[in-house]
């Protein structure tokens, strides 16, 4: 039996993150792995809460309050789900994590990424994804599908060079955590991607 692993999807929203979770939880059902799923922010009662006032287009808040915000619901989810259920084997796969918040405050909104270490560090103590699958896409793509999908949330309204700035932090994250990150380009065929996010996750289960 492999340790508990940590998973995170990334991507600008529209790369792809629901389907392809779909396709992990399938894949690590099938495999026989006992896995927690969650999302950030929210995943916790409060974190659900405090997700409705940042996707909220009337809420206004100041860079640092969003930032504290998304960092308020990260302790809730790291202390309440994620770090109990590794403790107890279970893997855990979240949609979105820190890493967000160094593309979307930091890329994005021009938070530096010193502030946000400080709270990285704070709320997790160490604790990093073994593994995280950035999905991704050049933003035609990704608004192409939003516009076809759902009305946008606060961050989905933003203009395209936040969004193209929160993909080049994505990107730059990346290039600097190589061991953690897996890039795949989830422009194309969708059985393609998921091969390349099987490879991935079979490498975890063999490491
Ligand atoms: N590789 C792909 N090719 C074509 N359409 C895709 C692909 N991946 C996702 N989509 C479509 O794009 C839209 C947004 O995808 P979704 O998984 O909801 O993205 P996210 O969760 O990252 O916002 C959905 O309508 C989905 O069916
Ligand atoms: C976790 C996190 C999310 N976000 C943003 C990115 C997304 O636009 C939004 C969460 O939405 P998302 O996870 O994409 O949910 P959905 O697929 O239902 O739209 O929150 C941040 O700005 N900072 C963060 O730290």
């Amino acid at each position: 039996m492999s340790k508990a692993r940590f998973i995170t999807l990334e991507g600008l929203d529209g790369a792809g993150k629901s389907t392809h979770l779909a396709f992990i939880r399938r894949y690590l059902e099938q495999a026989g792995i006992d896995t927690v799923f969650t999302r950030e922010p929210g995943g916790t009662p409060l974190g659900e809460k405090l997700r409705e006032i940042l996707l909220d287009i009337d809420t206004e808040a100041t860079l640092d309050t969003e930032t504290l915000l998304m960092f308020a619901s990260r302790q809730e989810l790291v202390s309440s789900l994620i770090r109990p259920s590794l403790a107890a084997g279970r893997w855990v796969v979240s949609d979105r994590f820190t890493d967000a918040t160094f593309a979307y405050q930091g890329g994005g909104r021009g938070v530096p990424a010193e502030r946000i270490a400080i709270l990285e560090q704070w709320v997790q103590q160490g604790l990093q994804p073994d593994l995280t699958i950035l999905l991704d896409v050049p933003l035609e793509v990704s608004q192409a599908r939003l516009s076809q999908s759902r009305l946008p949330d606060r961050f989905e309204r933003e203009r395209e060079d936040f969004h193209q700035r929160v993909r080049q932090m994505y990107l730059a994250r990346a290039q600097a955590n190589p061991g953690r990150f897996v890039v795949i380009d989830a422009r194309g065929d969708i059985d393609a991607i998921q091969q390349q996010i099987a490879a991935a996750l079979a490498r975890l289960q063999e490491a």
